[in-house]
């Protein structure tokens, strides 16, 4: 493993292992992304995906947010997306604006067409350069969190072919073709295995598995098609970490709208962080959750279009809900989903101020 300068903040770290911090570490998902024009005059020059594949480019775009916002950031986020493993294993994705597969699974005779042996490392290499390379730069600033999509959310984008409102054609996989269906997505779930640990060889210092559709999924249908393949992220990205003698990272899940799941998760699914959406409580996901593993979460994203007296008014409930009463055994800040494009940079520094101020133990 390459060498890399000492870390200054490791707030995110302790709190994802469940320690009680001075402050809550804060991120937010998508936080290098549209609503920065740094972003979109890069995005102006090149194509996403070339970004993606190109280390120089995804360190640059990787380092804006943290630069932009310097000292208020508590993490990077390695600029890449969770459809590059649907690529590895041999499928076409563009982006034209969002995610599109030319040639998507329509039954199960088409698994036939996927890369047989996917050779991850030499496939998605270009992704571990780019950790090696931000992380160097970073300069021990933050740390870096490495991610992959959860297999169910890969399974639906591989299956309907771009994102989709009523999930038909990939639940008619899961009631029509079951036994098809876990075995597809335990071949994900291997390839995201050899992923994240290949991210944490590289430098990546936490991984989050993003699993955006498993609130499309009844809770007993969570339990049998995306929990067991969430299972075999956690076991087989230990058991190999375990075997090279190479330290383990914490993990987190992000189950989005499983919300009825998060005692589930908590228990079952291996992860050491589980982040929420919006739609629940936090004093109510920290009942759930037990005391079992950090939240992460979970402001509306709407809020940050809410203006300044909005978004301090929300954070400081936030704050209460996570840190008052029953409260989580540790609290990492985000947003309860990615940021959006529209989103003023000032007010999402705010939102960044505000959490400071108000999440402080
Ligand atoms: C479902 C999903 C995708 N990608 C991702 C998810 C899981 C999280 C979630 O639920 O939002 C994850 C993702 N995508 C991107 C990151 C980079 C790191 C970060 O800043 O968080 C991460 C972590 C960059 C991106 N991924 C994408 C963009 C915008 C594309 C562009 O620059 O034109 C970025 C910055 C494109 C993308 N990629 C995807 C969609 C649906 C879209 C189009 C809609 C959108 O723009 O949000 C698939």
């Amino acid at each position: 493993m390459a060498s890399f300068p000492p870390l200054k903040n490791d707030l995110i770290l302790r709190a994802a292992r469940g320690e009680e911090t001075e402050r809550a570490p804060v991120w937010v998902m998508r936080q290098a992304g549209r609503y920065l024009p740094e972003f979109l005059a890069v995005r102006a020059e090149h194509g996403f995906f070339e970004i993606c594949r190109t280390p120089e480019l995804a360190k640059e775009v990787t380092l804006q947010p943290i630069r932009r916002y310097s000292g208020l950031l508590d993490a990077a986020i390695i600029f890449s997306d969770i459809l590059v493993v649907p690529q590895a294993m041999g499928m076409e994705v563009l982006m034209n604006p969002g995610p599109h597969f030319p040639d998507p699974l329509v039954t199960p005779a088409d698994i036939e067409k996927l890369t047989k042996e996917v050779e991850v490392d030499k496939e998605l290499g270009y992704v571990y350069e780019a950790i090696t390379h931000t992380r160097k730069a970073l300069n021990g600033e933050v740390p870096l969190i490495g991610f992959s999509g959860a297999p169910w959310t890969l399974f639906s984008y591989m299956i309907e072919g771009g994102g989709s409102k009523t999930f038909q054609k990939c639940k008619s996989w899961l009631f029509k073709y079951p036994e098809e269906s876990k075995a597809l997505l335990d071949r994900i779930a291997d390839v995201c295995v050899d992923f994240l640990v290949g991210q944490i060889k590289a430098g990546a210092q936490l991984v989050q598995v993003f699993d955006s559709w498993a609130g499309e999924l009844a809770p007993h249908h969570f339990e049998e098609f995306s929990l067991p393949s969430l299972q075999r992220i956690s076991s087989g990205v230990r058991a190999k970490l375990a075997a090279e003698n190479i330290p383990a990272v914490p993990m987190t899940l992000f189950p989005k709208g499983a919300n009825s799941q998060i005692a589930l998760c908590a228990e079952k699914a291996g992860y050491d962080v589980v982040s929420i959406d919006w739609c629940i409580d936090p004093a109510d996901a920290c009942r759930a959750a037990g005391y079992k593993v950090a939240l992460q979460g979970n402001l509306d994203p709407n809020v940050l279009y809410g203006g300044r007296d909005a978004i301090e008014r929300e954070v400081k409930r936030m704050a209460e809900r996570f840190r008052g009463g029953k409260k989580a055994k540790a609290w990492i800040a985000n947003l309860g989903h990615g940021i959006t494009p529209g989103v003023d940079p000032e007010d999402m520094r705010w939102f960044l101020e505000c959490v400071h101020k108000y999440s402080a133990a």
